[in-house]
């Protein structure tokens, strides 16, 4: 366990009193100041490993430290460590958002103080909506006292459940730029989602869980290094039944019964070669007779990186 890692999770299964196994066997170091996103489809485990790690649901198997205090044997310090957002503002309708947000911070035993809420409400601009009753508040407005909530008693980690599931873009924008924000003041976040979109453009490393096991983990850029490649695909004016030696040195492969030649190669981070590449493929069809009518590119998303994934596990 390296010095930046603030949740180590080892040898984690969960099965349910039903029998059911919702985690299996579940590896994963969480770093200090990152936003680390949890990617899964439905039924995947995402809220079942979000539960154990905050000692709301007991592991079958395995332990979880959260800066280094075992969430079982010494529940109270790993646990007030943790600040969670659940998806829906369940109760208290009719407190106001200051009550609300300050009887949180009573809640982990923490003694009031008000200039600590005063701050949590400004930076989540809240401060002008303190006396309101939640039940006035817009969406947007509730979610950011959810988070409030959640920061009240002073957590170095904040476990976002779901934090843009439905709602629409606008404010989707404005939680990203607010998570954003408490990352920047050095809060280490893990967030859920269904939206590929969500942990494309927030999270600094995504995780993918299926069926209970964590499939994947990597860092988000190299994810999207390593499989976010981009294709050339040129449809040809004659079909061909193989791809001639002299063109061996390309990345090519035969598609559409020998009327497309598909060229694969990376098109996040060596732009110049890239376009090298092409242009060498370009001349070297040409010498060896090859024609083509049309061409055309495409970037594979997160979005068909994570469907793949998740394919290739079923
Ligand atoms: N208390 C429980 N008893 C039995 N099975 C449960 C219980 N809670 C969850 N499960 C099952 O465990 C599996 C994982 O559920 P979980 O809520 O962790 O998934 P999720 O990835 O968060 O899904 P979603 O995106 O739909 O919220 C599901 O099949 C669910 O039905």
């Amino acid at each position: 366990m390296s010095d930046d890692t603030v949740i180590h999770v080892e040898s984690l299964s969960k099965t349910y009193d039903s029998g059911f196994q919702a985690l299996s066997d579940v590896d994963l170091e969480i770093r200090r100041g990152e936003i680390f996103a949890l990617l899964g489809p439905n039924g995947a485990g995402k809220t079942t490993l979000i539960s154990v790690i905050c000692g709301l649901v007991n592991a079958s198997r395995g332990r979880v430290l959260v800066d280094g205090h075992d969430n079982v044997r010494d529940f109270r310090r790993a646990r007030e460590r943790i600040g969670l957002v659940p998806q829906e503002l369940t109760s208290e309708a009719f407190s106001t958002v200051w009550d609300t947000v300050s009887f949180s911070r009573g809640l982990f035993g923490k003694p009031k103080d008000p200039r600590h809420i005063e701050t949590v409400l400004r930076s989540l601009s809240l401060w002008d909506k303190r006396r309101n009753r939640l039940i006035t508040l817009s969406g947007g407005m509730k979610r950011r006292v959810l988070i409030a909530k959640a920061l009240a008693h002073e957590p170095e980690i904040l476990f976002l459940d779901e934090p843009t599931a439905g709602v629409d873009v606008e404010l989707r924008r404005d939680m990203w730029e607010v998570v954003r924000g408490l990352r920047d003041s050095g809060v280490t976040i893990i967030l859920t989602t269904h939206y590929i979109e969500e942990a494309e453009e927030m999270a600094d490393r995504i995780g993918v869980i299926r069926g209970g096991s964590l499939v994947l983990v990597e860092e988000k850029r190299e994810l999207m290094r390593k499989l976010g490649r981009k294709e050339l695909t040129l449809h040809l004016r004659e079909p061909i039944t193989r791809v001639p030696a002299t063109l061996d040195g390309h990345r090519l492969t035969l598609a559409d019964d020998g009327h497309a030649l598909v060229y694969t190669y990376d098109g996040r981070h060596n732009g110049e070669d890239d376009q090298a590449g092409i242009a060498e493929l370009l001349a070297d069809l040409d010498a060896a007779g090859i024609r083509f009518k049309d061409l055309h590119t495409r970037q594979s998303s997160l979005e068909e990186i994570f469907v793949s994934l998740v394919r290739e596990t079923t």
